[in-house]
């Protein structure tokens, strides 16, 4: 499905965003995505299609807001019944008939209170499927989970919403969610900004601002040297590093290095990983934080400050140590100057 939405307040939106199966938008806080998500339901003015000429009610849409939004004096199968029409023992079939869809159907008499985040969430994913949507919308469904059964909440939200086989417009600013999506979009300076595969978005950042959203910690200004078929040669700081080609630049031009955190290794000279010859800088250690299982160290280098994350289980390193940082640089993207 196609969706063309213009929208003037509170934040100026032009958008133009394709959704297929499961599909993420991303964006960082205060990007317009819940404002999207709100005028494709008709909960605010906006021009477009699909549906912008519908009134609310009769938009076929299921819409699930932040925090989901249930009743909490409603029975978990009067929240799902809210959403349909009929008697009530007709009413109660058809919520039933949702719960178990949506394997819930033991919790029918519980109110929501007692359930769990992914509980809730599947039961406002019933009640959003009995509107039989064309298009459902969840807005930051990972925020009112905790990060232990995050994945596999979603994981499980992500089969169910499959076996609908109704598209799905996620919006988060969450890039874990985005890489498992089947297509994703990055929402920045009111206009999604690149859309594509999680594949080629991760991987081929078309500027700063998508590869922020993405993960790309590290950016680096540079100045394009030479490029060659294969691979461009880059000035970056007193140094010069070879980066995948890179046919958009010329030589003179000014650039930024992207490089994730987690591409950049702590280690021994002449190492490789996935094949990759990987670039080695002396730097030094200015900060260290413990991160999950990770550590985050912030390093000085010839290239200028760089943030790096390596696995915590084995390392001793400290504060101020010295230490061979290990770029890969074939991981590495450059981007244009400007956005
Ligand atoms: N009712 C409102 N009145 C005025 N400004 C608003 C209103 N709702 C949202 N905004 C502003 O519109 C912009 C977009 O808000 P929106 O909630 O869509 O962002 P978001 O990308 O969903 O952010 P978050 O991830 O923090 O929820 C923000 O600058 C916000 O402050």
């Amino acid at each position: 499905m196609h969706l063309e939405y213009r929208i003037e307040y509170p934040v100026v939106l032009d958008v133009s965003l394709d959704v297929a199966g499961f599909s993420v938008l991303l964006g960082s806080s205060g990007a317009g995505k819940s404002t999207l998500l709100k005028a494709v339901a008709g909960l605010l003015p906006a021009t477009g299609r699909p549906f912008a000429e519908l009134p609310p009610e009769r938009r076929p849409v299921g819409y699930l807001p932040q925090g989901y939004a249930l009743f909490p004096h409603l029975r978990v199968w009067e929240n799902v019944a809210f959403a349909l029409r009929g008697s009530r023992n007709r009413r109660r079939a058809e919520a039933d008939a949702l719960l178990d869809g949506v394997g819930l159907v033991e919790l029918a008499e519980r109110r929501p209170e007692t359930l769990s985040g992914g509980q809730q969430q599947r039961v406002a994913l019933a009640r959003a499927l009995a509107r039989k949507p064309e298009l459902l919308l969840l807005d930051e469904p990972t925020s009112a989970l905790d990060a232990t059964t995050r994945d596999q909440v979603m994981g499980e939200l992500i089969e169910l919403v499959d076996e609908q086989a109704i598209p799905t417009l996620a919006v988060t600013h969450d890039p874990h969610l985005a890489a498992m999506a089947d297509r994703m979009g990055v929402l920045a300076g009111g206009r999604i900004a690149q859309q594509g595969s999680p594949a080629e978005v991760f991987g081929h950042p078309t500027d700063a601002a998508v590869a922020r959203q993405v993960g790309y910690q590290n950016l680096l200004p540079a100045r394009v040297r030479r490029i060659a078929a294969t691979h461009s040669e880059i000035a970056c700081g007193d140094v010069t590093l070879q980066v995948p080609g890179e046919p958009r630049f010329a030589a003179g031009d000014e650039a930024l290095l992207a490089i994730r955190a987690e591409d950049i290794h702590c280690g021994k000279p002449h190492e490789t990983a996935r094949g990759a010859q990987l670039t080695p800088f002396p730097a030094r250690i200015d900060r260290l934080r413990a991160d999950g299982v990770g550590l985050r160290l912030f390093c000085e280098t010839p290239l200028g400050g760089l943030a790096v994350r390596i696995p915590r289980c084995g390392s001793n390193l400290r504060l101020g140590d010295a230490v061979t940082l290990l770029l890969d640089m074939a991981a590495a993207r450059l981007l244009p100057l400007s956005a």
